[in-house]
């Protein structure tokens, strides 16, 4: 069985197997442009074609099933006009929810595409039915009992019966002293992580900064006396233990369990010490919200890194800048190893840009390359693009992001390293570094240069891109100042060969990662 958890299809959990086969129904779609394919007959023909989770959970009489192979072997002529990508999107939006009720992982696979169609198909839904399959049967296969998929696991502790008066000042330092210590042992876990498993200077210095603020606050609490109170042999929280405390899968899962008991210990804090002082009840909810915002930036750096892996050579694209046009640029320079691109259209109007943009979209996800749209987080999601680049006059990251969603990639330009350290705090997911040398796209007055380059390269490895006046000529600098990652344009788009700059480019960025082991 081709089921296998695989995480490289447009960043969602999907096993090989339902990855496998939409790759296929995408090809045939691709293949057959004029028509309007019968998108849920091919997958449902597909599906039924092969072993897999979906006929597993069918579990039918080998007559039923082959009658449904044949039903599914005939010639189909669509009744809708099914644009590919829109139809697979809102297919994994259904088959999503379907993974999330069938397992805690969530991993996306044949049974739930097969669910989906089934959800929103009236003639997949008919067929099934005249063979004795319904939808509502599917689903109760699936589902995990109730136990185990909504449980607290936290509500199994048992903590003793606490009577009025219970919180005596032993007590409430006891309290106190636990909750320092479980912050102080967290954020040592999650700087760890930050420091050794990401290697991200800018975050560790901000966490440990943290951990210094939590301590001198702790100060100010008499906490000499709490040691005295501290009673642990008879701490029945010692001895309670819940089966999620015991089982850490991966350095994530220890990393996000640190992270939640590192906030609860703050919350912990901040709720007791109002006993005592309500400044310093405050500064342990400022430190918390701090937190949080670190914690976004955490899972922004390896998400955005994970998306973002092996993507180094990013084109911007204007049509009128094109030498050979849009498409022709977009699709040949895609195919020679552009990774990502951007339309950056200045003179368009709403309408216009949209259009181009549902093109340059469609252009991109047939090559598998991602399509980032320049300024307009409205208009990057109405096209469904990947993400949106920002400029610091822009929106700022959290205003983008609830236009696009927090799936969405979101870039922003820096031209200093303060404005490098703020993107990363904001949770951007990758930033643009520039401008580097003067650029035949846009004019500067001032250039962050090479300088800026290296600054940043000591500072996060959060993608970043280099960009401005970068072509074949200068790139070896651009190396030397630690750059893994390039942004261009008119080396590209006016080149009188587009694709063969294209494949340059693009090796000697394969070579220098190669050579420096960087994603
Ligand atoms: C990848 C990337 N980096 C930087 C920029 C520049 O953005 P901005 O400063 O907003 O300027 P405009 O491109 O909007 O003129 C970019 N677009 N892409
Ligand atoms: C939009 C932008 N922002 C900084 S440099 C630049 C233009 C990049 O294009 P080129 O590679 O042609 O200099
Ligand atoms: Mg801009």
């Amino acid at each position: 069985m081709n089921d296998e958890p695989s995480s490289n299809f447009s960043d969602r959990k999907m096993t090989s197997g339902a990855q496998r086969i939409l790759t296929q129904i995408r090809r045939r779609a691709a293949e057959n442009k004029e028509d309007r394919p019968p998108l849920y007959e091919w997958l449902v023909q597909e599906l039924l074609g092969e072993e897999n989770r979906a006929t597993e959970v069918l579990d039918l009489p080998t007559s039923t099933l082959g009658a449904l192979q044949n039903h599914y072997s005939s010639d189909f002529s669509a009744s809708e006009p099914f644009i590919f990508f829109e139809w697979q999107l809102t297919l994994l939006r259904h088959a999503d929810r379907y993974a999330i009720l069938s397992s805690v992982e969530a991993v996306t696979g044949t049974e739930h595409l097969l669910m989906s169609a089934m959800e929103l198909d009236a003639s997949t839904r008919e067929v099934f039915a005249e063979h004795g399959v319904q939808l509502e049967d599917l689903v109760e296969k699936i589902a995990l009992p109730d136990l185990e998929i909504g449980i607290d696991l936290e509500d199994e502790i048992q903590v003793k019966p606490a009577g009025a008066g219970v919180v005596d000042e032993p007590t409430l330092f006891r309290i106190l002293d636990a909750s320092a210590n479980r912050c102080r042992e967290g954020m040592r876990v999650v700087e760890d992580f930050v420091r050794f498993g990401l290697n991200e200077s800018f975050l560790s210095r901000e966490l440990k900064e943290l951990r210094h603020l939590v301590t001198e606050t702790l100060r100010h609490l008499s906490q000499e006396k709490w040691v005295t109170c501290r009673d642990t042999l008879n701490d029945v929280g010692t001895t309670t233990s819940t089966p999620s405390e015991a089982y850490r899968g991966t350095p994530v899962d220890v990393l996000r369990a640190s992270m939640k008991r590192i906030e609860e210990a703050l919350r912990s804090l901040e709720e007791y010490s109002k006993l005592i002082d309500a400044d310093l009840s405050q500064r342990f909810e400022q430190s918390r919200y701090r937190f949080y915002t670190i914690e976004k930036a955490i899972e922004t750096n390896f998400n955005s890194r994970e998306r973002l892996k092996n993507r180094r050579l990013y084109l911007l694209v204007t049509a009128e800048d094109c030498r050979y046009g849009l498409e022709t640029t977009v699709r040949d320079s895609i195919a020679k190893g552009v990774d990502i691109v951007q339309l950056r259209e200045k003179r368009r109007t709403d309408r216009e840009l949209l259009e181009m943009a549902k093109e340059v979209r469609e252009w991109t996800y047939e090559q598998d390359a991602l399509f980032i749209m320049n300024d307009r987080p409205d208009l990057a999601a109405a096209c469904h693009a990947d993400g949106v680049h920002l400029g610091q006059d822009d929106l700022s990251v959290g205003d983008a992001r609830k236009i696009v969603g927090s799936q969405m990639l979101v870039g922003i330009s820096t031209h200093n390293i303060e404005q490098a350290r703020e993107a990363i705090y904001a949770g951007a997911d990758y930033l643009g570094v520039g401008p580097t040398f003067p650029s035949q796209t846009k004019e500067f007055t001032d250039f962050a240069g090479l300088d800026f380059l290296s600054e940043v390269a000591a500072e996060t490895n959060l993608p970043w891109f280099a960009i401005g006046g970068i072509d074949l000529s200068n790139l070896g600098l651009v190396f030397e100042a630690g750059a893994a990652r390039i942004a261009v344009s008119a080396t590209i788009c006016a080149a009188p060969d587009p694709r063969g700059r294209a494949r340059e480019l693009a090796s000697r960025l394969f070579t220098n990662a190669e050579k420096n082991v960087k994603m």
